[in-house]
């Protein structure tokens, strides 16, 4: 039986302009089961489609690295190794912070010549960060940290198992949860290898799936 549900945000719930979607917001009011939204977004972005959608559940942002659980707060990663790589880069490459930073407490997020991607990529690994892009932007994270870390956490606390959580994703920064062995469904815009690693690929896009794949799993009727 699904107990939780796990939303990633920009693409999932929103279209390629990050405009969210009327039927997402509906088809979460619908549910009774308890969601989740993981994103690589900033914790107050998050906070705010929390209240403004209206559900009881947990929000994880930065890619898993900040959370707000019960209320609380809750930091596990730090954002020293990510801001001091993206100030070093930002001196010989063309990537540069994006506004959310100022609102990042343990990544950070960037714009860069694809060209260049290589030698950042390079340059993290060396220093036990990485990058993941989301379709939307890059992040700089800390090794462990990712959407697989927060399902993980929130199984937990939660004291469920991996075939009572389905999640719903479809880019890059998905895939960590996308293989963890839980449930899992994607919209028809969904990156290719998020289809391959989905149970279920719903023919609707950019938010308009939520209602087809809360049904095909019988979680509204
Ligand atoms: O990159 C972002 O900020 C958001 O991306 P996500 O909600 O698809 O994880
Ligand atoms: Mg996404």
């Amino acid at each position: 039986m699904i107990k939780l549900v796990v939303l990633d945000v920009d693409g999932t719930l929103t279209d390629k302009s990050r405009m969210i979607s009327v039927n997402a917001v509906n088809a979460i009011r619908n549910l009774k089961t308890k969601v989740a939204l993981v994103s690589g977004n900033v914790l107050p972005v998050l906070y705010g489609l929390k209240i403004y959608i209206g559900f009881d559940g947990y929000i994880f942002a930065e890619n898993g690295g900040i959370a707000l659980i019960n209320n609380n707060i809750e930091k596990f990663f730090e954002k020293d190794g990510p801001e001091s790589f993206l100030n070093d880069i930002s001196g010989y490459t063309s990537a540069r912070g994006i506004l959310t930073n100022r609102w990042r407490e343990t990544s950070m997020a960037f714009t860069a010549n694809h060209d260049e991607m290589d030698i950042i990529d390079r340059e993290a690994a060396r220093r036990d960060l990485y990058i993941v892009d989301s379709g939307f932007t890059l992040h700089i994270l800390n090794k462990g940290q990712d959407k697989g870390f927060a399902v993980k956490k929130m199984m937990d606390i939660m004291n469920i198992d991996y075939n009572n959580v389905l999640v719903i994703g479809d880019s890059q920064n998905d895939e960590s949860m996308f293989s963890l062995g839980t449930l899992s469904a994607c919209p028809g815009n969904a990156s290719e290898k998020i289809k391959e690693m989905s149970n279920y690929v719903s023919g609707k896009c950019y938010g308009d799936e939520l209602f087809d794949v809360f049904r095909h799993f019988d979680l509204i009727h």
